[in-house]
């Protein structure tokens, strides 16, 4: 892929996730910056990268082919209006958003800029294993297209979405779901603890076998989830007792709801921001 000097505005969880997979797959770290008001961050990536790191914005812009605006939704207007000299630091450049609820009409209000696209990214990009939801408007470049798509694809997989909203729908299915896997790893790792296991014991025990049944999954795209869970659930066995119990307390509908609340609150961050 092109190596285009890339900047992130933003130098938290995401942005470290997104540079450490990039880096990982072979993006030189001499063609990416990253700019942060607090230098803490900024030096941690510097160390770990041996990227350029700026606490001056405009400097990141200005340097840059590619940007990614990378500050939490409701930093995007005040980072975006105090980019000095908007048309000229900003002017021409593919900017790529990776801001939940942050609509392209918004940021193209807020940056005067129409080369943009909006990503869904998560963070296990940071071990090469992202999911990335793309989307464009249809006034963008092929190139830009290609361009952001494999730089996601360094770091993961990518899905476009034809519409808009449909980010909104990666972020709940997606950019928000590692959360839901860790609670729910919390969560069985803490009851083996109980049960007598100790820290370690048991967190090897969850991660492994997370790692395994997201790896049949991948492993076996002609296997359905509802089969794959079969295959463990022995008639009268020890799997059906914990299933019942799952079903019977309203897993399936606790989840659909969960995942509604995530999309309601991306979509009402899209009304306010
Ligand atoms: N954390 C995640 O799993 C995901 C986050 N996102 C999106 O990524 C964006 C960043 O999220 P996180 O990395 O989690 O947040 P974060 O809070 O870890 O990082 C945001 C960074 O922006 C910096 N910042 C604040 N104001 C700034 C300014 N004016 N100029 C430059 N930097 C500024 C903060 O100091 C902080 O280091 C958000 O818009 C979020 O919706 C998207 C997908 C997944
Ligand atoms: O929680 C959030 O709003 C962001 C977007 C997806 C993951 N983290």
């Amino acid at each position: 892929m092109e190596k285009r000097k890339l900047a992130f505005i933003g130098a938290g969880n995401m942005s470290r996730s997104l540079i450490a997979g990039l880096i990982q797959s072979g993006y030189p770290a001499s063609a990416i910056m990253a700019s942060n008001p607090s230098r803490g961050k900024l030096d941690q990536l510097a160390n770990d990268f041996g990227i350029h790191t700026s606490q001056d914005n405009d400097q990141a812009a200005a340097w840059a082919e590619v940007i990614v605006l990378a500050v939490k939704p409701q930093m995007m207007a005040g980072m975006l209006s105090d980019i000095s000299n908007v048309d000229s630091t900003l002017s021409g450049k593919l900017l790529i958003s990776i801001a939940a609820g942050m609509s392209v009409a918004r940021l193209t209000e807020l940056s005067g800029q129409t080369r943009i696209i909006r990503t869904m990214p998560n963070t296990p990009s940071l071990v090469g294993l992202g999911m990335t939801g793309l989307y464009a408007g249809a006034t963008v470049a092929q190139t830009d297209r290609d361009y952001a798509e494999l730089l996601m694809q360094a770091v993961g997989k990518t899905l476009w979405v034809a519409a808009e909203d449909g980010i909104n729908q990666v972020t709940a299915a997606a950019g928000s779901a590692p959360a839901y896997f860790f609670l729910f790893m919390q969560a069985m790792a803490e009851q083996a603890v109980r049960f007598g296991l100790n820290e370690t014991d048991a967190r090897l025990l969850v991660q492994q076998t997370a790692l395994g049944a997201a790896n049949m999954v991948a492993a076996n795209p002609d296997v359905s989830l509802s089969e794959l869970r079969a295959q463990v659930t022995s008639k009268g066995g020890t799997t059906a007792q914990a299933i019942e119990h799952f079903q019977a307390q309203g897993l399936e509908q606790l989840v659909a709801d969960a995942m509604t609340a995530a999309l309601l609150r991306a979509r009402e961050l899209e009304t306010q921001l």
